[in-house]
């Protein structure tokens, strides 16, 4: 490439997208929205996965499944979103045991939970159902499948209605496995910038862990949470870090989906060389 432009591109303004939902708070709460090396935009998972594959944003918090689908992406932060055990905020919701579910709609928002879901079914329950997509404006407790996937805020504190059965997936992930699972990564697209990003991105995590019980205060009232409740979430059911173990499960987890190719097989993921990670 030419190097005046490799320079130019390489001075714009980094568009970073982060989730809209409660559980990113901690991850972007110390970023400014815009300044002059970057700005920050908030959408749904698979929305910031879509709008960072046909390159409108440079790097996203995308769900984990979705890092395995360009070989060029690279994995820049040693923050992710994750979980150790019940997370709380990722459900399977079903009229039927899990071995009776022929249907089953999946949130919208949602990637990785949608192949979780699907992994646990087949593979502990030997179950794959007719999928249909979940929208974002559907009343869930309305659709007629056996089951639906529901994720994020809506998630967190629900009347089940007609849908007896609850599975919390970090919860079930957790206990199937002994290990903690990864639903969401900071991924960028092209090489450049990526120790700045890593060090804004892993200083912006660090420094919203110091802000969890002012987050919790601040927040609750808006996502219908006590104050008790959001700081449970955040602290305690949340995982901000991206470490050995994590990456462990992220290989597991991608085995098990190849199986339904849901991801390539024997993928490969860039992790560029931070702290953790
Ligand atoms: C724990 C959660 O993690 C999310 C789940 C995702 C997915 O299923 O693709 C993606 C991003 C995360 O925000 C949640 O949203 O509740």
């Amino acid at each position: 490439m030419i190097p005046e432009l490799a320079n130019s591109m390489s001075q714009r303004r980094k568009r970073i997208g982060a989730v809209s939902y409660l559980n990113t708070k901690p991850l972007v709460s110390g970023l400014d929205m815009v300044n002059d090396r970057y700005e920050l935009v908030f959408d749904l998972p698979s929305r910031l996965a879509d709008r960072l594959a046909s390159g409108e944003l440079d790097v996203a918090l995308i769900p984990s499944v979705e890092a395995t689908l360009n070989p060029d992406y690279r994995i820049v932060s040693d923050a992710c979103i994750g979980c150790r055990g019940p997370v709380w905020s990722v459900k399977l919701l079903s009229k039927v045991p899990p071995e009776q579910i022929r249907t089953l709609a999946l949130d919208e928002g949602s990637r990785t939970s949608r192949a979780l879901s699907r992994v646990i079914l087949a593979n502990k329950f030997h179950c794959q159902p007719a999928l249909s997509n979940l929208s974002m404006e559907a009343e869930w407790r309305n659709s007629p499948t056996d089951a639906v996937l529901i994720i994020g805020d809506r998630a967190m504190n629900l009347d089940r209605g007609d849908f007896e059965h609850e599975w919390d997936l970090g919860e079930v992930w957790n206990k199937w496995t002994g290990l903690p699972f990864v639903f969401a990564m900071w991924v960028a697209r092209e090489a450049d910038q990526l120790d700045f990003l890593a060090e804004l991105l892993s200083g912006a995590r660090d420094h919203g862990l110091q802000q969890l019980d002012k987050l919790a205060a601040e927040n609750h009232a808006a996502y219908g949470l006590s104050e008790q409740q959001c700081e449970d979430y955040l602290k305690n059911r949340l995982h901000f870090w991206l470490g050995a173990d994590e990456k462990r499960a992220l290989c597991l987890f991608f085995e098990y989906a190849s199986g339904l190719s849901i991801v390539p097989q024997n993928t490969e993921l860039e992790f560029h060389d931070c702290q953790t990670a």
